[in-house]
C-alpha cells in the first residue's frame, strides 16, 4: 500500500497518528500470558501466543479510529522463531482490520543483503515457481547511512510494488547528536541524510502530493524538525518520542506542513500500556488503550490547529 493510502486513512479517521506494537511480555496483562503458560509452560511459544492475543485485542480495539500500527521488529525477535510467526500474524490481522503496517525493522547493509531485507519485508520471495510475501508489510524504517547501494532494493520495492520507507534522519533518543548533529562541511549530518532522503524520493510522487520516501524524525527535536521539514516538504514523517520518550504534542508541531498533514506520531509503550494505570489487572487493556488513543489524537489534532 502507497503513502496515498496512508494519508486517505490519517484523514478519513481524523488521526495522524500510529499505535506502535512493541510486544513485550511484562506490557501484556496477566490474563492473557498465565492463561498462554498454563497451556504451553514458560516457553517462547507461550510468549509468542500471549503476544498475537494481546496485538490482535489492541488492533480491535484501535482499528476504526487509528490508521496505522507500527510493530517494532526486536520485540518479536527476542522470541526467535516464534516471534516471527506472531508478526506475521500480527501483520496480517492488522491488514484485515483495515490498517496501515508500518515494519519498524531500521535495516540496511550491503546491497546484495539489504535485497533479502527489503524482499522480507516488502517484497517476496521465490520457492520454486511460487512468490511468497514473507512479511508483507506496507512500509518500513531503513537505516541509509550505509549509502544509496544499500537503499536501492528497497527503494525498488516501492516503485515495483508501491510500498513506502521512512528514512532515519534525526532519531529521538538522546545521544542521536552524538553523530546525526555533527558539522559536515556546513551543515549537521542530519541535513545531510534529508537531502539524500529528498534524492531518493525523486520520481515516487504519489497523488497525493508526498512521495513515497519519508524520514523518522524524533518529536524530542522540534528544531530540527522545523529543518527537515524545509528541507523534505514532499516527505511523510514519523515521528517517535510522544510521550513514554517525554516529548508532548507542543514538541511536534514543526513535523507537520501548513496542510495538517505531513507527519503521523507513534505512541507505543503510551498505548499498550495505558492498562496499567487503571488498576484493573489489564482486565480493560483494549477499553484503555483505545482512551489513550483517543486521548493522544485529540492531543496532537490540537497542537496542530
Ligand atoms: O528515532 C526513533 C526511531 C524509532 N523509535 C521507535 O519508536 C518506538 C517508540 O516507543 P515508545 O514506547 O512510544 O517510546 C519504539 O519502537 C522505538 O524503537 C524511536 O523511539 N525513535
Amino acid at each position: 500500500m502507497s503513502i496515498q493510502t496512508l494519508v486517505e486513512k490519517i484523514k478519513e479517521k481524523g488521526n495522524p497518528t500510529v499505535a506502535g506494537l512493541d510486544a513485550r511480555l511484562e506490557y501484556i496483562p496477566q490474563h492473557i500470558s498465565g492463561r498462554n503458560m498454563m497451556l504451553h509452560g514458560e516457553t517462547l511459544r507461550a510468549a509468542a501466543e500471549s503476544v498475537v492475543a494481546f496485538n490482535c485485542g489492541l488492533i480491535d480495539a484501535l482499528c476504526d479510529i487509528v490508521p496505522a500500527v507500527k510493530p517494532q521488529a526486536a520485540y518479536y525477535e527476542l522470541l526467535g522463531s516464534y516471534g516471527a510467526m506472531a508478526l506475521k500474524e500480527t501483520i496480517d490481522y492488522a491488514h484485515a482490520k483495515g490498517m496501515y503496517v508500518i515494519g519498524d525493522i531500521k535495516r540496511n547493509d550491503i546491497g546484495a543483503t539489504a535485497t533479502a531485507y527489503a524482499e522480507a519485508y516488502l517484497g517476496k520471495t521465490r520457492v520454486g515457481d511460487t512468490e511468497i510475501a514473507p512479511y508483507g508489510c506496507d512500509s518500513v524504517t531503513v537505516n541509509g547511512y550505509l549509502g544509496t547501494d544499500g537503499v536501492e532494493p528497497f527503494l525498488k520495492e516501492c516503485r515495483s510494488r508501491e510500498k513506502s520507507l521512512f528514512m532515519l534522519v534525526k532519531t529521538s533518543n538522546p545521544s542521536s547528536g552524538e553523530l546525526q548533529n555533527r558539522d559536515m562541511e556546513g551543515k549537521p549530518l542530519y541535513a545531510r541524510m534529508a537531502e539524500m532522503v529528498a534524492k531518493w524520493g525523486e520520481g515516487l510522487d504519489t497523488p497525493c502530493g508526498y512521495n513515497q520516501i519519508g524520514a523518522v524524525v524524533g518529536a524530542t527535536y522540534p528544531e530540527e524538525q522545523k529543518i527537515i521539514r524545509e528541507l523534505l516538504p514532499k516527505s511523510y514523517f514519523l515521528v517517535p518520542g510522544y510521550g513514554a520518550q517525554g516529548a508532548t504534542a507542543k514538541d511536534i508541531a514543526n513535523a507537520f506542513n501548513d496542510d495538517g498533514l505531513g507527519a503521523i506520531v507513534n505512541s507505543s509503550r503510551g498505548i499498550m500500556c495505558a492498562w496499567k494505570k487503571t488498576g484493573n489487572n489489564g482486565e480493560d487493556y483494549k477499553e484503555a488503550a483505545r482512551a489513550e488513543a483517543i486521548r493522544m489524537r485529540d492531543d496532537i489534532v490540537n497542537a496542530i490547529k
